[in-house]
């Protein structure tokens, strides 16, 4: 059989399965190294996309946040599956377009030169195998385009995805409240989840129908394209006499153009989804970039700006202001001037404006309308990021990581020492209750009811090693659990108290909250509330009589406006007065 062979033919097998064999091992190694160099460089694009974007987002303002498209369940999503989507766009993919392209040319280069006139006719083909790949495209960025639309058409102008997310984070959140709803609550979530995620499944089964079709086409023009290969090189050999051994050569390298000009394509489509996703993560970077110096949090101070709060005198001059989302003034005309060290309480009706003014001396949000001067020096000219460690906020329903006590005091300033750790708790009325931790475990709710993730918590807060017992007791190191849920409201509160302090605040601002409170708690909490404003300029938010009594000032805001002001007694006296009124649905 062998000896029928020409040497020729024997000759040039031997070179191309020679060449074909050096060609899968180079391709071997090249792959190997190939996927490591990409795979690092996607890792390292990754990080460095999420630090970005973490920077970005965490130095937003509250308005950012506020917006429904910027739930927690979405933002997180971002960061895992859009972030790693980006791998498409960069050297994964740019990768493998690379190696089918460079399979594309010398495909054709080899074919022109074995059998010229028949790769000739074959290009004209091409752009039918082109036209399937491009198809491909056009039908993924309709069906997206189509998606978003039918999504933007709907009243919450969401991604249905997003939807979904959103609500499972909400429902994670706030698993207790949801839990303890009962039954009902939890399988009406549920199939307000599942019709959630009907949606896209709907859209997903129509793409596929759609990109099934297309795609059939792209994988069904190669074939036909082989087909045709073969019958053009039999009328090459039989009608024009061409040689079989280079047409044989050059059908085999226009399989290989095919095959890789096929790969091309259908790698196009994870391009696509990687842009869409580079989309939205680019958006919240560069919009970082276009926020006004002045308002980003962290931001280098300029020779203007102001260092520190000095001495904590307040001046607010006719403050006017309204949420970004809402068309309302919620203050109108608001002045009010407290002198340093001085307590000012601010009351009114739920809705009336009190928690807006923490909001915008904290520069959470930022008033067009009117002025405020902290020292005499406008608020604004002050960094942002040192004007939030000169203010002490103690929020009405105080958060806390699921980090330990001390973790979480020091969370308002991370250089405090063990001594001031304890001098700040003790100021807040926590001490006690948290070295009884160390001693007495049956204030520990852990132990009282046995959850296995309470019992997880339990190990890790004894596997803590880092508390100096020489200082710190061994209640320190406790865990809070998530969102503050292993203490109680009052000692939740506490902790916020000591957190606030640590700082060692001019201003301290106290957003009351002692209704969760049993009357025991309250007392601790009110005397560690008087002790946290000795010294300071203080403004409480007052929902209770025995917190206002002892302030200085009364100021009594209605829909956004100033009532009345006086002193507690002053004001008690009026018969007619709003306060007087006011006073009597009071808590005391
Ligand atoms: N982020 C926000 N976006 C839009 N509107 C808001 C926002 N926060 C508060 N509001 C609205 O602003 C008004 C004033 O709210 P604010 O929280 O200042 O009232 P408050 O007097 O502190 O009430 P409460 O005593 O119940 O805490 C309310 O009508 C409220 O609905």
């Amino acid at each position: 059989m062998l000896g029928r062979l020409s040497p020729t033919f024997v000759n040039s097998r031997n070179i191309w399965c020679g060449g074909f064999v050096a060609l899968a091992v180079g391709m071997g190694i090249f792959e190997y190294i190939n996927r490591i160099l990409h795979s690092q460089l996607g890792e390292n694009l990754t990080l460095g996309i999420r630090k970005k974007l973490f920077s970005s987002m965490i130095s937003k303002n509250i308005e950012w946040f506020d917006k429904k498209e910027r739930a927690p369940g979405i933002l997180s999503g971002m960061f895992q599956e859009d972030v790693s989507q980006l791998k498409g766009l960069t050297s994964q993919t740019y990768a493998l377009i690379l190696e089918a392209t460079v399979c594309l040319l010398i495909g054709i280069a080899l074919s022109f030169l074995n059998t010229w006139k028949m790769a000739l006719v074959t290009r004209s083909v091409v752009p039918f195998l082109i036209l399937g790949g491009m198809a491909e495209q056009i039908i993924f960025w309709n069906s997206v385009k189509n998606s978003t639309k039918q999504v933007k058409d709907n009243e919450d102008q969401l991604d249905p995805y997003d939807r979904a997310n959103a609500l499972l984070s909400d429902i994670i959140i706030n698993y207790k409240t949801v839990i303890s709803l009962g039954e009902k609550n939890v399988e009406f979530l549920l199939q307000k989840y599942q019709a959630l995620l009907e949606e896209p499944k709907r859209i997903g089964i129509k793409q596929a129908h759609i990109s099934g079709i297309i795609y059939g086409y792209s994988q069904c023009i190669r074939f036909l394209f082989v087909a045709f290969i073969f019958y053009l090189s039999s009328i090459f050999i039989f009608k024009y006499n061409d040689e079989p051994e280079d047409t044989y050569v050059g059908v085999y390298t226009l399989f290989i153009a095919a095959i890789g000009s096929g790969s091309l394509f259908s790698q196009l489509p994870s391009v696509s989804k990687s842009k869409q996703s580079a989309n939205k993560i680019f958006e919240i970077i560069e919009t970082h970039k276009k926020v006004k110096k002045d308002q980003r949090y962290g931001q280098v101070m300029n020779y203007q700006q102001k260092q520190i709060i000095q001495q904590g005198e307040i001046e607010f001059r006719n403050l006017s202001f309204k949420y970004p989302s809402r068309d309302k003034k919620v203050l109108n005309n608001f002045s009010l001037k407290i002198p340093m060290g001085c307590k000012v309480a601010l009351v009114g009706h739920s809705g009336s404006g009190k928690s807006t003014i923490a909001n915008l001396l904290l520069r959470l949000y930022d008033y067009e309308e009117g002025s405020i001067l902290i020292d005499g020096n406008n608020l604004k000219d002050y960094d942002v990021k040192l004007l939030r460690n000169s203010i002490g906020y103690v929020m009405q329903e105080p958060l806390l990581f699921n980090i330990s006590i001390k973790e979480n005091i020091i969370y308002g300033n991370s250089e405090a020492s063990d001594d001031q750790i304890k001098e700040v708790a003790e100021m807040a009325n926590a001490l006690q209750f948290i070295d009884d931790f160390s001693e007495n475990q049956e204030h520990n709710p852990s132990k009282a009811f046995k959850l296995p993730q309470d019992q997880v918590m339990h190990e890790q807060q004894n596997e803590d090693q880092n508390i100096d017992t020489t200082i710190l007791s061994q209640g320190f190191s406790k865990k809070c659990g998530l969102k503050g849920s292993l203490l109680s409201g009052g000692q939740k509160q506490r902790i916020a108290i000591a957190r606030a302090l640590i700082k060692d605040p001019k201003i301290l601002i106290l957003d009351e909250a002692t209704s969760a409170l049993d009357e025991q708690s309250q007392e601790s909490f009110n005397i560690a509330l008087e002790k946290a404003m000795i010294g300071r300029t203080s403004i409480v938010i007052a929902h209770r009589l025995s917190t206002i009594r002892n302030c200085d000032w009364i100021c009594v805001l209605h829909h956004g406006k100033m009532v009345e002001q006086g002193t507690f007694q002053g004001l008690s006296d009026d018969e007619d007065s709003y306060f007087y009124k006011l006073k009597s649905g009071m808590e005391m």
